[in-house]
């Protein structure tokens, strides 16, 4: 028998407790074990991440490498600069591996690079083990019982578990590891990216990339790389990665074992990050830090200990977790699952500023300058924290400095950008929380954003989030907006959600005039949102999906446009002008000059349209039951009170 060598190679599962990968490599008794992370350009360079996401990843790896050296005194993460597609092939040849495990990553960029990396190893006679770990169920096998279908509500994820086999329980982190082989690795390829890509992470480099100019780190020790090689500045967020301290954090918010069983996602506050209100676990999940499968079975037996008086699906913790399930199969069996071309799922919405393909289908970068000045700058002040809404700008520099806000914060600013008030597409939203958010997750990050623009999973586009009561609920006296907007820190409580309600007098003693030293808001809110209610009853009743021909082929936009510029002209009378209304009526403007039978025949004609698109979804709202009602099976993680 041929001595078996076992290559692990690490990606989103840095952990060792609970993981059926690394158990499928120990059991098979290796005589070498090299864990390996291969430090991808392609992550480095082409995928949008954050100093932050970076820093938490970071931590993540030498908490691993620390893990594995205290099992055996002569292994570490061995970490090697270059790509798996290329740089693992040489490996296995020179370390004469047999066996390459790894935990498989069933998202559709995962799926691509596991199958030419599992070719090559299959091509080098090596035997490829995989296994689920990164999610409670096999991705595929959910969807298999969803008749090949992505699963679009967490009732249907449950019909789909029910027909699969009970999860094992978790496995425990083993007590001793084999040690590598020999280590001599006379590379001789260059894996530096010759080409190098687009770099999509620029703007947060404050100096050159270093990292590739060894493949075994400047000590030639396989080490970490830090942020400096990286070229990155340090990171700001608070919270660090790592198995250890995902566990820590989880055991601190299990030790209320009331608290736990008795969660509701929606009664918790968006502006509390600290237990009971919310596990912080998501980042940890990520990156494989903490088994979803452990998580899962601290808090059921939890449950099952304080069953009186225990919260019930889909609003508890387990609840909270299948909503991430349902994401990873939706994502699985759903083409285009981040973007609207193309996207089966995905409702055609006609937003101000909306991502440019070409003819291709592929993301013209870098983006053309839109027309719509005001969509752009409603945008860049969102992204800023400068709308003049201080909750919304609160939560968009939380975000941006600490990595991380509560679920419930992302449902504000992310219905606020898209359907609430500015009508600005969910996947420039998404492009932000990528670059920002530590656990970005190419599941939950775009079916989140479908599901607050009313795009998939959630329909009742008429329920929309106050940036004024829904914070002022939560927080009265406005601690978080006093944390992370310091211009207004000295306000007084009354005014802190509405600084430019505040008398003048009162500005001078805080210390802060509206319009001066904060901005005042950017929109008459009210006005605003009605504007975008109408623009999506009109997208509702039209009714398209990303992957119609009329989406395609661009008929869809100029059809919405035209029904909004309709709506504008009825309107025009009777409603307060904001800015964006004007706007829209120069829209109108346009669409009459260019209808060729006279302003007045076109926009009657639009008029029409606008009447019958009107007409069909005021009943499909009445249907369901207006605006107080909410379907119970979209519920679960929304805010079902008070929006
Ligand atoms: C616009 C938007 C974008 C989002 N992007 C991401 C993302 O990129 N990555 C990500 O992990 N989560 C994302 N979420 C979901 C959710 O906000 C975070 O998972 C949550 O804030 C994590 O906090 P927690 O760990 O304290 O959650 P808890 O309430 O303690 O829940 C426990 C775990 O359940 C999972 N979970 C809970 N709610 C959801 C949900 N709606 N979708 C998916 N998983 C969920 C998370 O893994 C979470 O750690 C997004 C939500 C919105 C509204």
């Amino acid at each position: 028998m041929p001595p078996v060598r076992v290559l692990y190679w690490f990606r989103t599962d840095l952990r060792l407790t609970d993981s059926p990968a690394v158990k499928a490599a120990l059991d098979l008794a290796p005589s070498a074990l090299y864990p390996v992370w291969c430090w991808d350009p392609e992550y480095v360079y082409s995928h949008n991440v954050g100093v932050n996401r970076f820093q938490f990843l970071l931590d993540s790896m030498n908490d691993t490498s620390a893990a594995l050296t205290r099992l055996n005194p002569k292994s570490q993460l061995f970490v090697i600069r270059g790509s798996p597609r290329t740089l693992l092939k040489d490996l296995l040849l020179k370390w004469e591996i047999s066996h390459l495990v790894f935990e498989e990553d069933k998202s559709a960029y995962g799926r691509v690079r596991d199958a030419s990396v599992s070719a090559t190893a299959a091509s080098a006679g090596v035997k490829v083990v995989t296994r689920t770990g990164h999610t409670l169920w096999d991705t595929e096998a959910i969807v298999a019982k969803n008749g090949g279908h992505p699963t679009l509500t967490s009732e249907t994820l449950m019909k789909c578990v029910d027909k699969l086999p009970n999860l094992e329980p978790p496995i425990p982190a083993p007590n001793s590891i084999p040690p590598p082989g020999p280590l001599d690795l006379a590379l001789d390829r260059n894996y530096h990216p010759v080409s190098r890509p687009v770099d999509r992470n620029a703007r947060d480099r404050t100096a050159e990339v270093t990292v590739y100019d060894t493949f075994t780190g400047p000590h030639a020790d396989f080490a970490v790389p830090t942020l400096e090689e990286l070229g990155m500045p340090p990171a700001t967020t608070p919270y660090r990665g790592g198995e250890a301290e995902g566990l820590k954090r989880l055991e601190a918010f299990c030790s209320n074992e009331i608290a736990v069983a008795k969660f509701e996602k929606p009664k918790t506050s968006p502006a509390a990050f600290l237990p009971p209100q919310t596990t912080l676990m998501s980042p940890y999940l990520k990156f494989g830090c903490v088994s979803v499968r452990y998580f899962h079975k601290r808090v059921q037996d939890i449950i099952a200990k304080h069953k009186r008086g225990s919260s019930g699906l889909p609003v508890n913790l387990p609840g909270q977790l299948y909503f991430r399930e349902m994401y990873y199969a939706a994502e699985f069996a759903t083409p285009c699952f981040d973007r609207i071309r193309g996207n089966p799922i995905c409702r055609y919405i006609n937003w101000s500023l909306e991502n440019v393909y070409d003819a291709d289908g592929a993301l013209v970068v870098p983006r053309p300058v839109s027309d719509d000045a005001e969509a752009e700058m409603y945008f860049e002040r969102w992204k800023e924290g400068r709308t003049g809404f201080p909750w919304i700008d609160a939560l968009m520099r939380q975000l941006k400095h600490d990595g991380w806000i509560h679920h419930l914060g992302r449902h504000s600013v992310a219905c606020f950008l898209t359907r609430g008030h500015c009508f600005v597409s969910w996947e420039r939203g998404l492009e932000v929380f990528d670059q920002w958010l530590i656990d970005w997750d190419p599941c939950s990050n775009p079916g989140n954003w479908m599901w607050l623009s009313c795009s998939a999973f959630f329909h009742s586009y008429f329920r929309v989030y106050s940036p004024i009561a829904f914070g002022k609920k939560w927080d009265k006296h406005g601690d978080l907006i006093r944390q992370y907007v310091p211009e207004l820190k000295n306000f007084p409580a009354a005014h802190i959600y509405e600084p430019w309600k505040c008398p003048i007098a009162d500005q001078r003693k805080a210390g802060c005039i509206i319009g001066k030293n904060y901005p005042k808001p950017m929109f008459d809110e009210k006005a605003r949102k009605e504007h975008c209610l109408e623009r999506m009853k009109a997208a509702f009743a039209l009714g398209l999906k990303g992957d119609d021909t009329k989406v395609l082929d661009g008929s869809a936009r100029r059809e919405l446009d035209e029904a909004d510029a309709a709506t504008v002209i009825k309107s025009a009378a009777t409603s307060p002008v904001s800015g964006a209304k004007r706007k829209q009526a120069s829209v109108a403007d346009m669409f009459a000059a260019k209808g060729g039978g006279g302003g007045s025949g076109s926009s009657s004609s639009s008029a029409e349209k606008m009447q019958k698109i009107s007409a069909a979804a005021d009943q499909a709202k009445s249907r369901s039951g207006g605006s107080r009602a909410l379907d119970t099976k979209e519920g679960g993680n929304e805010a079902l009170g008070d929006m």
